[in-house]
């Protein structure tokens, strides 16, 4: 199985306003490792930068500086043609995704066929049913006859799913997959996904603005704020025990799912490149200071990850010194 290390990510983009030029952090110095048979939950909240690190993972952006090495189960870094068998999307519109003109068979055959997974009409037909079988969407060989319009949301992110395992996934990017969907079948498409993962022993990264299922679905939680993971630690720990104080901000103000609500994080505008990051080099401090009830002088420097349990840290000078409350003045910081 695949094992997925993203080591110090970072994206820029080039911005341009009239004749000038800027440059503008979208993704610092991120780093993560994603395992087989476990899932990790990225949280933030809009322009964070989540969206960002998955398309670097899929290869759909080039990082500016950092590296996502995939190794396989012998130790061996896995080779560039096997990287896109092996690290698949599920992305947020599963209507965008699907090419309107072609059949659910055409979509999965493709795949198929070009990972060498089937050949043969025969043997292509069936091993596009059993996906259609594997993600509950029977009966498979009628499915596999209709086109996008001729299913409901819910099918159609089923069948995006069933096309990321088609080329043999290993490690699925899934990016907000049923933020479009209708709230009364999200949790449906979410057990698939944990299913499957049990099943074929994935490696998953989550993307979602939702606590709640970010906590139910996931071992670990990133919690992302203008390009920086500001928290990371077991998911329990971070939702239920929040270091850091924009990790608190979102917990206190995620609703109650007792209340019949999701947890579902608000959306804030974006984060526009103006902003806190919006240099060339990241912010030389914290990127919540602007934000934060606690931030002191301390805060204008770039706080390191400090360990605050088990497995759980938090980017913020709170922690420096071995533990929460402990607040350092500007020089304190330094040291
Ligand atoms: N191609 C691009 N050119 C310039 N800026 C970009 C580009 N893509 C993303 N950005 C900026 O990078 C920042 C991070 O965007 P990203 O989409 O990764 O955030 P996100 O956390 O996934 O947000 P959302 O939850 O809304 O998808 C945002 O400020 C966004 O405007």
């Amino acid at each position: 199985m695949t094992t997925l290390d993203v080591r110090d990510l970072v994206k820029d983009f080039s911005i341009r306003s009239g004749l000038r030029h800027s440059r503008f952090r979208a993704v610092d110095n991120v780093s993560f490792t994603l395992t087989p048979g476990r899932t990790v939950a990225l949280v933030g909240e809009s322009g964070s930068g989540k969206s960002t690190v998955a398309k670097m993972i899929a290869r759909l952006e080039k990082p500016t500086a950092g590296r996502i090495t995939a190794t396989g189960p012998d130790g061996r870094q896995v080779a560039d043609r096997a990287y896109r068998d092996h690290v698949q999307m599920v992305f947020q519109d599963p209507f965008a995704s699907l090419n309107p003109f072609h059949t659910v068979e055409h979509h999965l055959a493709r795949p198929l066929l070009l990972h060498g997974r089937a050949r043969g009409r025969q043997e292509v037909r069936r091993a596009v049913e059993q996906l259609l079988e594997r993600v509950n969407l029977t009966p498979a060989a009628d499915i596999a006859r209709r086109r996008p319009h001729e299913l409901s949301g819910g099918q159609r992110q089923r069948v995006a799913i069933a096309r990321a395992l088609a080329p043999g996934a290993q490690v699925v990017i899934a990016d907000e997959p049923v933020s479009m969907l209708d709230v009364s079948i999200r949790l449906g498409v979410l057990n698939l996904l944990a299913r499957l993962q049990r099943e074929d022993d994935l490696a998953v990264l989550y993307i979602t603005h939702d606590l709640a299922t970010a906590r139910h679905f996931s071992d670990d939680i990133l919690v992302m704020y203008r390009g920086r993971v500001v928290e990371r630690g077991p998911a329990d720990e971070v939702i239920l025990n929040p270091q850091h104080p924009y990790t608190r901000l979102l917990a206190a103000a995620a609703p109650n799912p007792d209340a019949g609500d999701r947890g579902r994080l608000a959306r804030e505008p974006r984060v526009e490149p103006a902003g806190a990051s919006g240099l060339a080099g990241g912010d030389p401090g914290c990127t919540f200071r602007d934000r934060c009830p606690s931030a002191t002088d301390a805060c204008s420097r770039l706080p390191e990850d400090f360990e605050v349990g088990y497995d759980h840290y938090a980017k913020c000078w709170l922690h420096a010194g071995g533990g929460p409350g402990k607040q350092p003045d500007a020089e304190g910081a330094a040291a």
